[in-house]
């Protein structure tokens, strides 16, 4: 496959290089290979993509919703029908299994292409009548929007991102991770083929720089981040300095409860589900595995023998179910903290090294008997690192399970319905599941509470984050005025 794009960047409806950017090496995960280039956007690019998204929003804006919903929906239709190509590239980008990629990732973004387009010609204000006088209001766009992306679900950002956005009448720019950039390239190809007016959708390459140059720039009006809580620290604060509309998508270290009458085997599978898909490099995976006493050596011995069954490989294969990390350093960065649960005294069960092939593959781990207080704990490893604590006590592992600075999701297993209730009440999380984990339908409001994350994707309350109203006060009468 031809895994080395046009060129770099897409503005106004067209693929654009700069050659005097900073390469950026597009890096194969599972062959360590580089599979292709790109360069970091210059000034002169960050401009030209500013000036392109600023100088077509009022026109697209200005459209009917249907007009711009029909443009949508068409995309969504052309990544369904594109998909098996959409995915050979995700795998390449992110080194995610084929068998992921083609179920997940452009499908995921195309629903999303599908629901806003369809809620395009829904958005409306209201009427307010008041005695004679009335108001009315207009749900208006709020410009250029700019995207940044993580590298996880490349083709899948670029998407939730760019529908609701694009459906409430702005622009956008979009700069994906510099770890997984040939992705969002095809959706920004695929959106002007659509019919999307040119400038609309613009892709930009680059680091952290890049991201930081777009957020501060004062033609932007909202700012969506999917990143981690550092990086959304800082761009929460230069957004804020513009007062700028702002969704922040960050980490998480998200618990999953098993209480003693849980079907085990949908327990194990929902652990597995929320710890090792896509290596791991997840945001909402529930990394805290907390099991009840009378269930755990249950729990673990069948979570191990069914992890046994993993088919680790070649990712374009379709039978392989479990990858590399996307990268050395992410490879890096895990070890280090499977080194770090060994040494803080939690038991290992299950993995735990490095597999020896080219490229960045982990085993997948279990730790047992961790800690509360245990790094592994704590931190956000984004890698296949299960971490299984025991508890006893329903309200006990409540507070240990709201415990954290995060608070994206959590995941309770049982088979008590007002317990499985109760549980989700009192979790702090923006995403809960009861048996269940790691579901995340166009329908549902996705995001983050405490420092996981501001605003949600997803859903009608999407439409809130990327539109504002106006209201408009009609008087039917005189003026009344003092003097
Ligand atoms: N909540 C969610 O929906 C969600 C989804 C996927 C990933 N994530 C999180 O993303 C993280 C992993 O992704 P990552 O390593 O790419 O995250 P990261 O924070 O390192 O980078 C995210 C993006 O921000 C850009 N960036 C970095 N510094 C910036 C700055 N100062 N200004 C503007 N942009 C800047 C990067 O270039 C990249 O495009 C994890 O913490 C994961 O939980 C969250
Ligand atoms: C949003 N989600 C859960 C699909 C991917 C997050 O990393």
């Amino acid at each position: 496959m031809q895994t080395q794009p046009k060129a770099s960047h897409f503005i106004n409806g067209e693929y654009v290089e700069d050659t005097a950017g900073t390469p950026i090496e597009v890096i194969y995960a599972a062959t360590g290979e580089k599979i292709a280039q790109v360069h970091s956007a210059t000034p002169a690019i960050v401009e030209q993509a500013l000036d392109a998204a600023r100088a077509a929003w009022p026109a697209w804006a200005a459209m009917s919703g249907t007009e711009r919903g029909r443009i949508l929906r068409r995309a969504a239709d052309m990544i369904r029908d594109r998909n098996h190509e959409l995915s050979v590239l995700e795998t390449y980008d992110t080194g995610k299994p084929y068998q992921e990629t083609i179920a997940v990732d452009a499908t995921s973004g195309a629903d999303a292409l599908e629901y806003f387009g369809g809620m395009a010609a829904t958005l409306t204000g209201e009427h307010i009548q008041l005695g004679d006088d009335w108001v009315y209001t207009r749900r208006e766009a709020l410009g250029v929007c700019v995207g940044i992306g993580a590298w996880n679900y490349p083709t899948q950002i670029a998407c939730w991102k760019g529908a609701p956005a694009l459906a409430c009448g702005n622009s956008m720019v979009f700069k994906p991770s510099e770890t997984t950039p040939l992705c969002a390239l095809k959706v920004a190809e695929i959106l002007i083929d659509a019919g999307l007016p040119k400038g609309i959708y613009n892709v930009i390459q680059g680091l952290g720089d890049v991201g930081a140059a777009l957020v501060t720039d004062d033609r932007v009006d909202k700012v969506s981040l999917t990143g981690s809580v550092p990086t959304g620290r800082k761009v929460y604060a230069a957004a804020a300095a513009g007062i700028k509309h702002v969704t922040m998508e960050l980490g998480g270290k998200s618990p999953m409860i098993v209480f003693e009458d849980a079907d085990i085997e949908n327990a194990v599978g929902g652990a597995i589900l929320g710890n090792f898909y896509s290596s791991g490099q997840v945001c909402s995976n529930g990394t805290r595995v907390f099991v009840h006493k009378d269930i755990k050596e249950a729990f673990l011995k069948r979570l191990s023998e069914r992890l046994a069954t993993a088919v680790i490989g070649d990712p374009q294969d379709p039978d392989t179910n479990f990858g590399p990390m996307v990268s050395e350093r992410q490879m890096d960065i895990v070890l280090g903290y499977i080194e770090k649960g060994q040494a803080e005294g939690a038991r290992l069960v299950y993995g735990g090294k490095r597999l020896d092939r080219d490229g960045f593959y982990l085993e997948p781990t279990v730790f047992a008997d961790v800690k509360d207080d245990m790094t592994i704990a704590r931190e956000e490893i984004f890698g296949p690192v299960m971490a299984v604590l025991d508890f006893e006590d329903e309200a006990d592992v409540m507070k240990r399970a709201n415990d954290t600075e995060f608070g994206l999701a959590a995941g309770v297993f049982t088979n008590d319905l007002t317990r499985a209730h109760r549980v989700a009440a009192g979790f702090e999380a923006g995403t809960c599941f009861i048996n269940s984990y790691n579901d995340a339908p166009v329908e549902a409001p996705f995001g983050g509470s405490k420092n996981s994350g501001v605003g949600r994707e997803n859903s009608k309350a999407a439409i809130e984050h990327y539109s504002q109203l106006k209201s408009v006060y009609v008087r039917m009468g005189d003026v009344e005025a003092p003097f």
